[in-house]
């Protein structure tokens, strides 16, 4: 079905080249600060990574047998935790007011990587050495990316983003596998994933469906990002926005479906690299936080926002002082 004309689609997001970025490429790195200080998200072409691609398909038929499970199999694995097991539906507060949001969600955590092994049950521990490979690329290559920003900001030493994250850690880093169920209901209850900013450093997704969201920094508005194949979009959070004193920009962005409803399953693929623990920083209000307080404080306000964040700093990582930015943003109804 054809994209319909009042759907907004963002034209103006950078693509990096993730062979050109491996290589050290001077120029490509550049263009790498720029997308994070101007939209503080971009496209990443990763078709020069072969293994990678088809692990992304590998990951999509793993993740689908996985969520296809009975809710009482899944639930074996909730732990009411923001980045280990599984998470049911409707955990936070939703795009829309009174709704909660649309998806559910298994995180694997870094520190389960580290471990070698994963305290979840058996349908998850048998495709445990899968996840990890997955893990590995994902946190080298977001690693990676925080190496060139280093080195083109000319950080030094322990000022390099890099040195915040350096094994064995602990961080809240982690893998996240989430699935959007389709709906037929006009007026859902639980529907896509709330406007938010990330909490941590940078944040590698894949996903191949519509649905993706950002508030562009250039034109005020809401813009669907294309999902384009052999892609992943990588964004900028709040832990490097914070530490580079707002010099690069963690975005708002959230999940809506492209017409009024959720016409199919949508799966996307999250790896969310953060902070060591123990790292502080000092938000734009001067406040200081550790990457763990920060951490939870915001996962509180995510669950919500409406009694813990009433002027909406935290949700979006204080990008908006109040709601004329997104005046008619809360309305997910972006094309009838
Ligand atoms: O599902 C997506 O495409 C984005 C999810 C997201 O923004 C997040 O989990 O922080
Ligand atoms: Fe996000």
């Amino acid at each position: 079905m054809p994209i319909k004309d009042s759907i907004v689609v963002s034209s103006t997001l950078p693509t990096l080249r993730l062979d050109l970025l491996r290589a050290g490429d001077d120029a490509e790195s550049k263009r790498l600060l720029g997308a994070c200080r101007t939209q503080g998200f971009f496209y990443l072409d990763l078709t020069s990574d072969a293994i990678l691609c088809r692990q992304w398909k590998d990951m999509l038929g793993v993740m689908k047998q996985y969520f296809e499970q009975p809710l009482e199999v899944k639930m074996q694995d909730a732990y009411g935790s923001d980045n280990h097991g599984y998470e049911p539906m409707g955990t936070e507060e939703g795009p829309k007011p009174k709704t909660r949001d649309g998806y559910e969600s298994l995180k694997i955590s870094r520190r389960e990587f580290l471990k070698g092994s994963t305290d979840l049950s058996t349908s998850v521990e048998a495709h445990s050495s899968f996840f990890f490979d997955f893990m590995r690329t994902a946190h080298d290559i977001t690693l990676m990316i925080l190496e060139r920003l280093s080195t083109s900001l000319d950080l030094k030493g322990s000022s390099r983003f890099e040195a915040y994250h350096a094994d064995p850690g602990p961080s809240f880093s982690t893998l996240g596998l989430l699935r959007y169920p389709k709906h037929s209901d006009k007026t859902p209850t639980s529907v896509g994933h709330n406007k938010h900013t990330d909490v941590g450093s940078l944040t590698f997704l894949l996903a191949a469906q519509w649905g993706l969201q950002f508030l562009s920094p250039e034109t005020k508005r809401w813009e669907f990002l294309e999902p384009r194949s052999g892609h992943a979009v990588i964004n900028v959070g709040d832990s490097l926005r914070f530490p580079s004193n707002g010099e690069l920009a963690s975005v708002v962005h959230r999940v809506v479906p492209l017409r009024t409803t959720q016409e199919e399953d949508r799966y996307s693929i999250a790896y969310f690299l953060r902070l060591n623990d123990d790292v502080r920083f000092t938000d734009l209000k001067g406040k200081t936080w550790t990457a763990k307080g920060w951490h939870d404080f915001k996962f509180d306000v995510f669950k919500s926002p409406s009694t813990l964040d009433p002027s909406k700093q935290f949700l979006t990582g204080m990008m908006e002082e109040n709601d004329l930015l997104v005046g008619s943003g809360n309305n997910i109804v972006v094309a009838s």
